[in-house]
C-alpha cells in the first residue's frame, strides 16, 4: 500500500508589509548619512515593488567631496542631500505611480509630502516618527490628509531576520 506525502507549506514567511519595510530598511543601508539612514519603497496595489530610495547626494556630486555635517550654518548636507522618497519616485522607470503607496523608514517632511501627492502615491506607511514635533512633519500631516493620502503606521511585529552577506 502507498502512503501519499502530504508536504505543508511553510508558515513562517514574511507578510506583505515586512517584506516592503524591509526592503526599505535595506534600502536605508545604502545611504552615507552618518546620522541618519532613510529608505523608502514604492509599491503597486497588486504588490509590485515600482521603486527604491534611500538619502544620499545627487548624481555625480560625490559623498566625500559634499558635507555630511549638519550643524555647520554656512554649508551643511541639507543643501545637497535629495531624500529617500524623492529619491524613490525620480528612479522609477516606469509610467505612473497614481495610486500607489510607499513605505518609508522615516516619516516624509514637508518637501517630500509634496512630491508624493503630486506624484498620485495614495498611501505612506512609515515606521518611524522621530521629527513629529517638527514644524515641516507638522506641515506634512496636514498636506498628506488635505490631499487625501492615507497615512499608515507600520505596525512592528519585532520578527528578526539574519541576513548574511
Ligand atoms: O523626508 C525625509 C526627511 C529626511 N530625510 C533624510 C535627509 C537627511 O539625510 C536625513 C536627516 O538627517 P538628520 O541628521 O536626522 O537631520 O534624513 C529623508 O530622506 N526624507
Ligand atoms: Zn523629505
Amino acid at each position: 500500500m502507498s502512503r501519499e506525502v502530504i508536504m505543508a507549506k511553510r508558515s513562517d514567511y514574511i507578510s506583505w508589509d515586512e517584506y516592503f519595510m524591509g526592503v526599505a530598511i535595506l534600502a536605508a543601508q545604502r545611504s552615507k548619512d552618518p546620522n541618519t539612514q532613510v529608505g523608502a519603497c514604492i509599491v503597486s496595489n497588486d504588490n509590485k515593488i515600482l521603486s527604491i530610495g534611500y538619502n544620499g547626494m545627487p548624481l555625480n556630486c560625490s559623498d566625500d567631496d559634499f558635507t555630511w555635517e549638519r550643524d555647520t550654518a554656512d554649508d551643511n548636507k541639507y543643501f545637497y542631500t535629495v531624500h529617500s522618497e524623492l529619491n524613490a519616485i525620480l528612479n522609477y522607470r516606469g509610467g505612473s505611480l497614481e495610486g500607489s503607496k510607499i513605505y518609508v523608514t522615516l516619516f516624509p517632511c514637508n518637501e517630500c509630502a509634496k512630491a508624493i501627492i503630486q506624484s498620485g502615491i495614495k498611501a505612506v506607511i512609515y515606521r518611524d516618527d522621530l521629527y513629529k514635533d517638527t514644524k515641516e512633519v507638522k506641515a506634512s500631516k496636514r498636506m498628506l490628509k488635505t490631499a487625501g493620502v492615507d497615512i499608515i503606521e507600520y505596525q512592528s511585529t519585532d520578527r528578526v531576520l539574519e541576513i548574511t552577506l
